[in-house]
């Protein structure tokens, strides 16, 4: 009966065990060293090809400690020298150093109650799989926590079979799990060096608190705009958003109220002050007549109601673009804003006034004519659209694809959203239908070449303040018929100069 009981282990088997199991985990800890020295290696060269300049910072104090250390004097000024381009990355990128060192170290800690509890969460909420060979339970792989103030984020490798929609069906239980707020999943970004991101690998963000639950203020406006990065709203990290609206076209949708206006006003108070140096030029079309009144003094001219008033606008516009085209014509393929050839932006108050509620069908021709035209050539011509549109179905946003920024208010069906942003943006992140009606001026943003979506809300503008703006940036009064070539949105009778839309523009 003896012989059938389990042997007891004798000391020098159990220090054997003992022994293999330190030299294991000694031998992974060496291979995941040199594993990490490899990628740090890879990351300098990359610096150094890509960022010489902060390369430069990281590097020099060690060589100064490496080379000259004979004395502790120059270990302390190396140490000195670390300290500054510390303090200078911190200073000069505050984005960057938040990132890559705070959130990274804040992450740690956070990553706690990850590491204790990320296979009870996926197990329980079905995001395992039984491994057929040996029977053992796989739990989804993911990166090291990266913890802002308001919210975790991780990158998960799904397991074989499983898809981005698996997990946007868990996402409430995972919330709960971890104890967060809302819990988002969405493809995952671009890999480290640009690369496009393996279709297995899903970016999840657990938000702790909302930073975008509270009214936002308006920025102050800079003196000379950078076209390329207003900053017209602030992101659920705290952080500014800016828009590239030089060579973009932007087209902001959502339900009644949801807070289109703050949209279009956050912009236009970004671009007051170079409306007054003249080197932008506001036209607004407002087909309510309710919009831009308050601001007047902001724009260049405003047509309102009558579409075909408005149609003529359009293609005044059309004929400034085609001017600038034929001077542009082999000398430079993308026109630089000057005071004599102003950014143009067109800001289009309701875009389905334009196109599909026109009532008379050869006016709603031209109209749409004129703006496929601006839309598909302004860009080069430094000529860019944001159009507000309250209804996303296809009707109405004929053009939808031809806005390379698309800004999603609150809207009212999950279907919406992909009607007014494009296809697959709600599985993209943007859950335009979630935005709570309390938070008017939230929305999420999707960008061509962008995979995600990113949360934002725009500041609250009153109208007392866009009076105020108006009155501060009143643009200076219309230059003579000697001066710059002023855009007349009001033909009066003979359009045809020499700028005048051609049929054959039209027909484009
Ligand atoms: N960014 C914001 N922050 C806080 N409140 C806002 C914001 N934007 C709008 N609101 C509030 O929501 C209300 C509706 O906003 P707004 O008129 O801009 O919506 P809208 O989408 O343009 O609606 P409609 O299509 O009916 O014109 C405003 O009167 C204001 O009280």
């Amino acid at each position: 009966m003896s012989a059938n009981l389990p042997r007891a282990r004798t000391t020098d088997e159990v220090l054997d065990a003992l022994l293999v199991a330190v030299m294991a985990a000694v031998l992974t800890g060496c291979f995941r060293l040199a594993w990490w020295l490899v990628r740090v290696q890879f990351r300098l060269v990359w610096w150094l090809v890509r960022r010489p300049s902060r390369l430069a910072v990281a590097v020099v104090p060690v060589v100064l400690v490496v080379e000259y250390d004979q004395h502790p004097a120059t270990d302390l000024a190396g140490a000195g020298a670390l300290l500054v381009a510390v303090v200078v990355w911190a200073w000069r990128w505050p984005a960057s150093f938040r990132r890559r060192v705070i959130w990274r170290l804040r992450g740690l800690w956070r990553g706690v109650t990850y590491r204790r509890l990320w296979a009870t969460a996926t197990t329980s909420t079905g995001l395992d799989v039984r491994d057929l060979t040996t029977g053992d339970r796989v739990v989804p792989g993911r990166s090291p926590i990266v913890a802002s103030k308001h919210a975790e984020y991780l990158r998960v490798r799904m397991l074989p079979g499983q898809t981005l929609e698996d997990w946007a069906s868990r996402t409430e239980q995972l919330a709960t799990m971890f104890n967060a707020m809302e819990c988002r999943v969405r493809p995952a970004g671009p890999g480290r060096f640009g690369r496009a991101a393996h279709r297995n690998l899903i970016d999840v963000t657990m938000l702790r608190r909302d930073v975008l639950a509270q009214p936002i203020g308006l920025d102050v406006p800079a003196e000379v705009p950078d076209f390329h990065a207003l900053p017209v709203a602030w992101t659920e990290d705290g952080e500014r958003f800016t828009l590239d609206l030089l060579g973009h076209h932007v087209l902001i949708g959502g339900a009644t109220g949801a807070g289109k206006g703050s949209a279009l006003w956050s912009t236009i108070c970004q671009l007051a002050p170079a409306t007054r140096t003249g080197l932008v030029q506001l036209f607004g079309i407002d087909p309510k007549s309710l919009e831009f009144p308050y601001g007047a003094g902001l724009f260049t001219d405003v047509v309102d109601g009558d579409p075909e008033t408005m149609a003529d606008a359009l293609e005044g516009l059309v004929s400034v673009m085609n001017r600038r085209k034929a001077a542009m014509r082999g000398r430079s393929r993308l026109h630089t804003p000057t005071v004599a050839e102003p950014f143009i932006v067109v800001v289009v108050d309701e875009l389905a006034a334009l196109t599909a509620y026109v009532p008379v069908a050869q006016v709603r021709k031209r109209t749409e004519s004129a703006l496929a035209l601006l839309l598909t050539q302004g860009r080069a011509m430094a000529i860019s659209v944001i159009a507000a549109a309250q209804d996303p179905r296809k009707e109405t946003l004929t053009h939808r694809n031809l806005f390379t920024t698309r800004i999603g208010m609150r809207l009212n069906e999950p279907g919406d959203v992909d009607m007014l942003l494009g296809d697959a943006a709600r599985s993209r992140g943007a859950l335009c239908d979630r935005i709570r009606h309390q938070t008017p001026g939230v929305a999420w943003v999707i960008r061509d070449g962008d995979p995600g979506a990113t949360r934002i809300r725009f500041p609250w503008i009153s109208d007392d303040t866009i009076r105020e703006y108006a009155t501060t940036y009143a643009k200076p009064p219309a230059p003579t018929a000697e001066d710059a070539p002023v855009v007349e949105l009001h033909p009066t009778g003979d359009k045809a100069d020499a700028g005048t839309t051609t049929s054959d523009d039209l027909a484009a």
